[in-house]
């Protein structure tokens, strides 16, 4: 079964003549176990699809459905998870409690993904510092490893190798191919060709519109 459904999405920005519109007529589908990259210039719409897929936003036009539901109903990181641009981490909390917080809220034991994900994405060392005296690379990790503590259904991710070496590259790339590998839909925006070398598929976005 497909579980990221986009149909018909059409969406814009604004109101009479500052309105702009950003995506005409996407259509895609994410399998589970399956991870696709989001590659185009910027400006071309990729963040705008990725908050409309992960149902951070409603489209104007069209539908987003995880599993048949809209995404933009599903607040349940076992189903949605997001890495958004700007992490989106909460600053008076540890990396550890910032990773564990969907599990916590979900009344599981974020033990062994835990373990898994932060020796994966080389965040042991400063588990116990406040995520305020990490670095944005660090961070971006922190956040990698939070949206993918559940295993959830349907991953996106904005850009997730943005702010790391080759090495911290290389660890991102494993672990999604991972998550994928484990079944979950991964979408991943990025300009990263080498995140396009791991991908099941790649899709261009131009002005809003998809490429063949
Ligand atoms: N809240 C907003 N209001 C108005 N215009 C917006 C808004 N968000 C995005 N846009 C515009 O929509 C277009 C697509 O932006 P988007 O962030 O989706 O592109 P992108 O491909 O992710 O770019 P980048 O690679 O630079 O992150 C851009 O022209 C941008 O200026």
């Amino acid at each position: 079964m497909t579980a990221l459904e986009l149909v018909g999405i059409g969406h814009g920005y604004g109101v009479g003549d500052r309105r702009v519109e950003v995506l005409h007529d996407i259509s895609l589908r994410v399998e589970p176990g399956e991870l696709v990259a989001l590659a185009g210039p910027s400006g071309s719409g990729k963040s705008t699809l990725c908050h409309l897929a992960a149902g951070i936003e409603s489209p104007d036009r069209g539908s987003a459905t995880l599993d048949g539901r809209p995404t933009a109903a599903t607040a349940d990181w076992s189903l949605v998870a997001v890495v958004p641009q700007q992490h989106g981490l909460l600053a008076g909390l540890t990396v550890e409690d910032n990773i564990a917080l969907p599990a916590h809220r979900a009344g599981v034991d974020p033990g062994e993904a835990f373990a898994r994900l932060t020796a994966a994405l080389d965040l042991t060392a400063f588990a116990r510092r406040s995520v305020l005296e990490t670095s944005l690379g660090e961070q971006q990790r922190v956040a990698i490893a939070r949206a993918l503590i559940l295993a959830p259904r349907l991953a996106v991710l904005d850009e997730p190798t943005g702010h790391q070496d080759d090495d911290h590259v290389n660890q991102v790339i494993g672990t999604l191919a991972d998550a994928a590998r484990a079944g979950s839909a991964v979408l991943v925006a990025t300009h990263d060709q080498r995140v396009w070398e791991v991908a099941h598929r790649v899709i261009r976005l131009e002005d809003g519109r998809m490429l063949d």
